[in-house]
């Protein structure tokens, strides 16, 4: 089996993406964002307070003839940023692309924090990590890839993610007609859960590459590129009225600065971000300060290669054993 559907920016910066799936009998639609830096299929539902929803698609259990109660089981997750859900669990046919999975466990929220209510693109998240991080007790349950992979035609999915586009996600298949030159792979570390690997080194605008490894996760539900500081400062060095803000909590320049583009490694190939992608935002509707897709990871404890590193790239999450990572020009 295959399955192949789109990956569509929540708003005009690509904070998110999302993708449109199926869940139940008669079938019911709603926007999940493809995570691949966690590892529960959570929903909006018909449990959810209704003062917690704001214009979201819900899952309704009830309406659906092939759900089933998974009785006594629960979740709770805490997101990096703070966020964080709760609920139940449902199993039901669930559907991306065409692709589908008979009795996916499916979370239910009974609760979410505010930065979800307010987020109304959003109806919730398809875990795309290993499944050791799913919060599902007394038993955890596996994700949709794991579910879907003893039926895939090869066991990968591919991430597309276009800056202001919509780009897509391949299940089972790597579609030669979505890339250019080869695929560099690399090695992944799966504990605790996340799609762990390295960078070979770095390189700032035309200056020279700096060798060396460079460990983090490959998350397509972080927006930013989170790296060391001292890469971060010699990236910013580069550019006319950059400082570090304690107020914005990050780097911040006049929005009319030239910004360098920002090169990685993965193994011997090279990818470069272009500079509109670390033009991020601007810290507000009016203001002529902008605020940079590349930060600092000192407070995160690890190093995050998010949307705006993954989005330079065809990006292939291969769980063969050993699972690896692949990377491609486009
Ligand atoms: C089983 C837990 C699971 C593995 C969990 N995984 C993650 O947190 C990574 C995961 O990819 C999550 C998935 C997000 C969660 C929020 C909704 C969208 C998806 N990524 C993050 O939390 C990275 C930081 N957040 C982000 O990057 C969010 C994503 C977002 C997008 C749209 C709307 C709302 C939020 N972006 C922003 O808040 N932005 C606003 C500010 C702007 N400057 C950048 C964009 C984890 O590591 N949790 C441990 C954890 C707990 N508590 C804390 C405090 N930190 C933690 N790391």
């Amino acid at each position: 089996d295959t399955g192949s559907a789109a990956a569509i920016p929540i708003n005009e910066v690509d904070i998110a993406y999302v993708t449109p799936v199926t869940i139940g009998t008669p079938p019911q639609t709603l926007m999940l964002d493809l995570d691949t830096g966690s590892s529960d299929l959570w929903v909006f539902s018909s449990l959810t307070p209704s003062n917690q929803v704001r214009g979201q698609e819900i899952y309704s259990p009830t309406k659906s003839s092939t759900s089933k109660l998974l009785s006594g089981h629960t979740w709770s997750i805490r997101y990096g940023d703070g966020s964080g859900s709760r609920g139940t669990v449902y199993t039901d046919n669930f559907t991306i692309g065409g692709l589908e999975v008979k009795s996916q466990a499916v979370q239910a929220a009974l609760e979410v924090s505010s930065s979800f209510t307010q987020e109304q693109s959003l109806d919730g998240l398809v875990g795309l990590g290993f499944s050791a991080l799913n919060t599902v007790r007394p038993s955890s349950q596996l994700t949709f890839f794991d579910n879907a992979r003893p039926n895939l035609d090869e066991e990968v999915f591919t991430a597309d993610l276009k800056y202001h586009a919509t780009g897509s996600y391949d299940f089972g298949f790597i579609d030669s007609k979505k890339y250019a030159g080869n695929i560099t792979y690399t090695a992944v570390q799966q504990s605790p859960g996340y799609w762990t690997h390295s960078l070979s080194g770095y390189s700032v605008g035309s200056g020279a590459f700096h060798a060396s490894q460079i460990s983090g996760i490959s998350d397509t539900g972080t927006t930013l590129l989170y790296l060391p500081t001292a890469i971060v400062t010699a990236y910013y060095r580069q550019v006319q009225g950059a400082q570090n803000s304690q107020y914005y909590g990050g780097y911040v320049f006049p929005c009319s600065s030239t910004l360098p583009t920002f090169t990685f490694g993965i193994e011997g190939a090279r990818f470069t971000i272009p500079a509109s992608y670390i033009n991020y935002t601007r810290i507000s509707p009016t203001s002529t300060t902008c605020y940079g897709g590349l930060q600092s990871s000192s407070g995160l404890g690890i190093n995050i290669f998010g949307d705006v590193a993954l989005k330079a790239a065809f990006v292939v999450f291969s769980g063969t054993n050993p699972p690896r990572i692949g990377f491609a020009i486009k």
